[in-house]
């Protein structure tokens, strides 16, 4: 057991069996942070290679249950105190092409056939890499992952702006600079209570002038001012999370739900909710599955995604994803269905190329599954 001030909430526990029709079904990840799905394999041979002497265990099953456990803290801060282990392993070319080339297999093989992956290229400069290197380095693992899986799946990059730092423009100029080779847009992340999205104006009014798309997360450890700041001043596409959107939303003893104007904004404009279950137990942003908003989001109509957030820290893969929320909410394969769609409708990709992925490999992946 351990210590953890969260023991209200249902922890993020050891995961049960995943359906076969759930491995089986194509899947689409909006939300996924390329330093949060490291395996907890590699974090021990690059420690080693490297000479990072801070991990706190050299066993990769305890290390992955350290990482699940430390992160299940209530708290979004301390859930963010554990990257400091895989940042620290992921300042070299080699390493971040290893990283890069191993998250789109690990993805590809639970099913996943689109995956939108993103990472602070600042955090990868302490051993004196430039930002185009980093972005370089982490580009080529995933084109080479993708050759790996055999193209059965395509990874595009968004590059995040750390909220805490005062870097986010620089790397809106240099999402624009890579938008036509491998990247797809950018997003700002990282500790939210004291960072509101407004502090980066400057950095998405470049990306407006720019035409190039961005996310913002917003309404996981903040309410629903976070989600209209992130919407109605900085202009998000789409919100990281957004759960917390809700406390715009008046559900009454019948049953009937009232939106007020901002939940009637995202859900009318289809601003796509990226949601992340189980990432919402470990920080306090939701406190069961059977309670998380993704169920009256998606009964209200809200164009509801859902993602792993952190795939090592949350303890998480997409299909595990899945069946938390098909026992929560016996849900079916026509809601993952309308999930996956939705994601692909919502992806940072020309609209032809969304619509091959829906019309060649969702629906068809979908429908054989019987
Ligand atoms: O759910 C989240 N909320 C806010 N920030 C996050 C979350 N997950 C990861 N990061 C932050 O994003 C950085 C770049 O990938 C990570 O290093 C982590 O600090
Ligand atoms: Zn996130």
């Amino acid at each position: 057991m351990h210590l953890s001030d969260n023991s209200a909430a249902e922890s993020a526990a050891a995961p049960g069996p995943v359906a076969d029709w759930i491995r089986r079904a194509p899947k689409a990840v909006l939300h996924d942070h390329l330093d949060g799905g490291l395996r907890p394999s590699t974090i021990i041979e690059l420690a080693r290679d490297c000479g990072y002497g801070e991990l706190p265990t050299e066993d990769p099953e305890a290390l992955a249950l350290w990482f699940r456990d430390a992160a299940d803290s209530g708290s979004l801060e301390r859930y963010l105190e554990t990257f400091v282990h895989t940042c620290a392993v992921m300042q070299t070319r080699e390493a971040l092409f290893r990283v890069a080339a191993e998250c789109a297999e690990d993805l590809a093989a639970d099913g996943v056939v689109y995956a939108e992956v993103r990472y602070a290229p600042e955090q990868h400069q302490e051993r004196g890499l430039g930002l185009d290197e980093v972005v370089d380095a982490v580009n080529e693992g995933f084109r080479e992952g993708e050759r790996r899986a055999g193209g059965r799946i395509t990874v595009r990059a968004l590059l995040t702006g750390m909220r805490h730092t005062r870097r986010s423009l620089e790397i809106a100029e240099l999402t624009v600079a890579h938008r036509d080779r491998g990247v797809a847009g950018f997003d700002i992340a990282g500790g939210e209570i004291g960072n509101p999205p407004a502090d980066h104006l400057p950095a998405f009014q470049y990306l407006k002038r720019h035409n190039c798309h961005f996310t913002i997360h917003a309404g996981e450890a903040v309410g629903a001012e976070s989600v209209h700041e992130a919407v109605q001043v900085c202009g998000a596409e789409r919100i990281g999370h957004g759960v917390r959107i809700t406390d715009d939303i008046q559900v009454q003893d019948d049953g009937t739900a009232v939106l007020g104007h901002l939940a009637a904004y995202v859900r009318d404009n289809r601003i796509a909710l990226e949601v992340c279950p189980t990432s919402n137990l470990q920080t306090g942003a939701a406190k069961h599955y059977a309670t998380h908003p993704i169920d009256l989001l998606h009964r209200l109509g809200f164009r509801v995604t859902l993602n792993t957030d952190n795939r090592l820290v949350s303890g998480t893969t997409m299909s595990r994803e899945f069946q938390h929320m098909a026992d929560a909410f016996g849900y079916g394969p026509e809601v993952f269905e309308r999930f996956t769609v939705a994601a692909v409708e919502s992806a940072f990709l020309p609209l032809p190329e969304r619509r091959r992925i829906i019309g060649e490999v969702i629906r068809p992946g979908y429908a054989a599954l019987g």
